[in-house]
Formats: C-alpha cells, structure tokens, sequence
C-alpha cells in the first residue's frame, strides 16, 4: 500500500510547524497532529484532560469509538527539546493516515499536557516517525505507526516534502519522482539512539568555497529551525550586516531589510541548497528578524529541522537504514 497526506504549517507566515490529518477509531475521529522524526510516541489530546489544558484542539474521545481497547496498566510521559511535555495513559485503536490503516496501534492519550501544548490549537498531539527504541511507554514501549505498517507497505520508506507557506506532503510507502529534481542521494543513518542520525560532509555560506567538514546531525521535522555549531552560524551570521547575537532572545537576529545569503549542506558530493529567504524565521518587532540558524549550543548533534527540510525532498528509507536528500 501507499499513502499521501498534506502537511499544512502553522502559523502560516512562520512554518513553526507542520501538522498533517490521522483519523482514530470507528466510527473516525480526525485530528491533525505534528508528525515528528525525532520521537517515537503517538499521542493525542483527549477527553481526559482538564478543561484549562484546552483551548481549541480536537479532542480523541475513547469512549465514542467501537474499537478503543484499554492497555491496561499502561502510561507514558515525554518530554520534547523546548522542555514541553505530556502524559497519560494508552488504548490500542485503528488509526488510518493516506488510507493506510493499523487496527491495534498503540494510542496514547493525554491527561496532561504543558502549556506549551495548550497554547498551541493547531496541533491535537504528535505522531512519532523516530525509530521505536525512543517510545516512553512502560512497563512494555510499544511500536511507531509506521514501524507497524511496514511490512504492508509497496516499499519501505516515507518521503516528506515541507514547503514554506504553502502545504507539502507526507508520503509513506513510496517516492513521487515528479516532487523533486535530478537524483535523490542518499548517506546511511546510525539508529541506534533512535534518531534518522547522519553525517554530513560540509557546508557553504552564499556564494563562499564550500567547507569540508563532518557535520553530526539529526533529520527532524518536529524543530523548528535549523541547529548547527556555534562556529558555522558564527560564519554564517558574518555575511548579515546588522546581525547579532541578540543578548535578550539569546538568539541571533538580523534587520528584516538584510538580503540573507543562502545556505548548502553537503551530502557526500551532494549539495543541499537553502535559499536565503528561507533562512528568515520571521519578524521579532518592526525592524528585527529572527534566525532561522541557530547554534546548537550543548546539544550532543546538530539538528536539520523544518528551516532546511522545507528546501529538500527527502526520503527516510527504513528498509536500507538510510536517509536521501534531492532539489526541487
Ligand atoms: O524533542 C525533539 C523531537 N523533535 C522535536 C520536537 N519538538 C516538538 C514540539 C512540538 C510542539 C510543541 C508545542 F506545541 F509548542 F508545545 C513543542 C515541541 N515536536 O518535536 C524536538
């Protein structure tokens, strides 16, 4: 089987995130939910939940489904890289995403979110495309979705293809060759701390010699922004008059009037080109701008989010445990 849904941003001027349709239980319930290649729990808002966590989101209601079935004895509890976390307890339900259907998929439902989460109505939950080793699900961590459907797939791979402002696709089980230009080339991913992990071979800034040099990252469409050394944004930032390290976002910011160069990435000898454009996050006050390069800080990788995925077609091939970048 194949299956394709829209991944629609939000807000729509910033692409802070990406949410997509997954339809729950029988008769379905259909929530949009951030689909997110650095986790590997699939969890939704509930019925469960207090009133003040809620302002907006869809809410899954196990008790208005036919084929809901309590884990008993089951909870989880995650914690996301900006701190936000959610808890709750599990059901095994019939989740369906592109026509793709799981009838016992491991679903965990919320009692409990951060304000963050609440604050967010364009997301009912996230859906985790990370390797399942990652799953917070005790005392037995269940399997991904996708990890589920798998074998029933025409072939062993899902294709994200962000665009900025504008809708893109979520495609599993197969690559459209019409979505992207030239060759998909592709670098093997280490799994083994559950994460679609990569090693690039360099980076260039505008026009700048390209600069050869191994750069540890994970592929994950659930950041925001694009996270890399501290040295690399520092020469990025150097061809941004105006830009600085701005000591209250504890950021780098830059005047909206700059015309930001653009930004490649090297994939073996592929090269990955960010527009300039697209490396705006979006605009802090009249004049200010905010990165949509960051550093990394003391994060143990860097982390290639939704600034450069949104530039790429990029395929996550489970079947050969590797990871493939092309133009579009
Ligand atoms: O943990 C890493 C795994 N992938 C990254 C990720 N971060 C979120 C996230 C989503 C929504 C929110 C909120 F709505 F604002 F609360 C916060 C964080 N989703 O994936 C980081």
């Amino acid at each position: 089987s194949t299956g394709i849904v829209a991944a629609t941003p939000f807000p729509a001027e910033y692409d802070r995130e990406y949410v997509a349709p997954v339809s729950l239980g029988t008769p379905a319930q259909e929530l949009n939910l951030i689909f997110d290649t650095g986790s590997s729990d699939l969890w939704v808002f509930s019925t469960s939940m207090p009133a003040a966590q809620v302002a907006g989101q869809k809410l899954y209601n196990p008790s208005g489904s036919s084929t809901s079935a309590v884990l008993w004895g089951h909870t989880w509890s995650i914690q996301y890289g900006d701190g936000s976390r959610s808890s709750g307890t599990v059901v095994n339900e019939l989740v369906t995403i592109g026509g793709i259907s799981y009838a016992s998929q491991a679903l965990e439902i919320a009692n409990g979110v951060s304000a963050q989460f609440s604050q967010d109505p364009a997301s009912s939950g996230l859906l985790g495309l990370g390797f399942s080793i990652l799953n917070t699900v005790i005392p037995t961590s269940q399997k991904t979705w996708f990890d589920n459907v798998l074998p029933t797939l025409a072939a062993p791979v899902f294709t994200v293809d962000l665009k900025r402002a504008a809708p893109g696709t979520y495609t599993f089980g197969a690559i459209d060759a019409s979505s992207y230009a030239g060759k998909i080339e592709y670098t093997p991913i280490d799994n083994s701390n559950g994460f679609w992990r990569l090693q690039a071979s360099g980076y260039q800034v505008g026009t700048s010699p390209f600069q050869p040099t191994t750069i540890d990252a994970i592929a994950d469409t659930g950041t925001t922004l694009l996270m890399l050394p501290a040295a690399i944004v520092k020469a990025y930032y150097a061809q941004v008059p105006g830009s600085q390290l701005h000591a209250s976002y504890g950021a780098y910011t830059f005047p909206c009037s700059a015309k930001l160069p653009s930004f490649t990435f090297g994939i073996g000898r592929y090269r990955g080109v960010i527009p300039g454009a697209f490396v705006s996050y979006g605009r802090i006050d009249a004049t200010t701008c905010y990165g949509g390069i960051q550093d990394q800080g003391n994060l143990p990788f860097s982390i290639f989010g939704d600034i450069l995925m949104k530039a790429q077609v990029v395929v996550f091939d489970a079947g050969r445990t590797r990871i493939g970048f092309a133009a579009k």
